[in-house]
């Protein structure tokens, strides 16, 4: 593996903000790191990035505490966002790339490239503040890996950016990974978790309640949720065996089975021999699994 977060804790006087994590993160992977606002998602990033000591446990990157290695092969995106106002898109970007130790010449290439994937080429020459602020994010987000760092950290990289934005932003970071960066970020939108990520941590209150591969997570759910396109009244259904929870849905019914196993028999009520023009048998979503997981009592 090549971070290693092992049994880590932050505390703030009495208050613990991070309790006993403990996760890792392989090459080239990407990673997300979910939890509710003061989860201890930031905190997690400053102490990988020794922007903040531990309080307990090591975090390491390939073999090496992460607070000896060389910080220029980090990229890190903060929470709180900031660039030089009254400096150009470009000009920012290369002073970026020469703080972390590359040459105006080899970022020449860089930041063409990513100027125009991002389509910002008409605001190259802009200064900071005259754009708009999904445009600023664009580029601090460039700045974050303009000297193409192996680890770039993300702290909700996915906020105040519009639907097309977002996905020039999905498929950038998809980018980044196939040239083998390693990539962690944190985001409340799941679908972008769910869309990019093999593997994650859902963290409450600073503990992890869940850490590895998403597949693993909704397995430990199973196929519990159905749903069906059928004239049969919501009463009837709900009364069938194995269902433990009916919603309705636009044009559809949502069940909730106690396991896979309820499906045929239901199946087989609903169908009674006939075409069905919508049967569909599913994991939950790690919207969902978010909201039961972590949806419980805040203490
Ligand atoms: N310097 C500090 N002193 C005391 N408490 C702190 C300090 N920094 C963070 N905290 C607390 O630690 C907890 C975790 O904060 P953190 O910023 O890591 O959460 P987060 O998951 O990133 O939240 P968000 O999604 O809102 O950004 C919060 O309750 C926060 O108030």
């Amino acid at each position: 593996m090549t971070l290693s977060i092992n049994q880590v804790t932050k505390r703030y006087q009495d208050f613990v903000a991070v309790n006993n994590l403990t996760f890792t993160i392989e090459k080239g992977e990407i990673f997300g790191l979910i939890g509710q606002n003061g989860a201890g998602k930031t905190t997690t990033f400053r102490m990988i990035l020794d922007l903040q000591e531990t309080t307990e446990g090591t975090i390491i990157w390939n073999g090496t505490p992460i607070n000896s290695i060389n910080r220029d092969i980090l990229g890190y995106l903060p929470e709180e966002r900031g660039i030089f106002p009254s400096m150009t898109v470009e000009d920012q970007l290369y002073f970026f790339g020469e703080l972390r130790g590359k040459h105006r010449k080899e970022l020449k290439k860089e930041v063409d490239y990513w100027i125009n994937r991002f389509e910002l080429e008409e605001k190259r020459k802009a200064k900071a503040e005259t754009l708009s602020k999904g445009n600023q994010q664009k580029v601090q987000l460039i700045a974050s890996f303009i000297h193409k760092p192996e680890f770039l950290i993300l702290d909700e990289p996915f906020s105040g950016l519009d639907p097309v934005n977002m996905d020039l932003l999905k498929n950038a970071i998809l980018e980044l990974k196939n040239n083998g960066t390693t990539i962690l970020f944190s985001s409340h939108q799941m679908d972008n978790v769910e869309e990019l990520c093999d593997h994650l941590c859902l963290l409450k209150r600073g503990v992890s309640l869940f850490s590895g591969n998403l597949l693993d997570l909704k397995k430990q759910y199973g196929k519990t949720k159905l749903t069906i396109r059928t004239d049969i009244p919501q009463d009837v259904l709900g009364k069938l065996n194995g269902v433990k929870d009916i919603q309705v849905g636009k044009d559809q019914y949502i069940l909730t089975l106690e396991d896979e196993s309820f499906a045929q028999s239901i199946f087989d009520f609903v169908s009674d021999g006939k075409y069905i023009e919508k049967f569909s048998l599913d994991y939950l979503t790690l919207d969902e699994i978010f909201k039961d997981k972590v949806g419980g009592p805040n203490v």
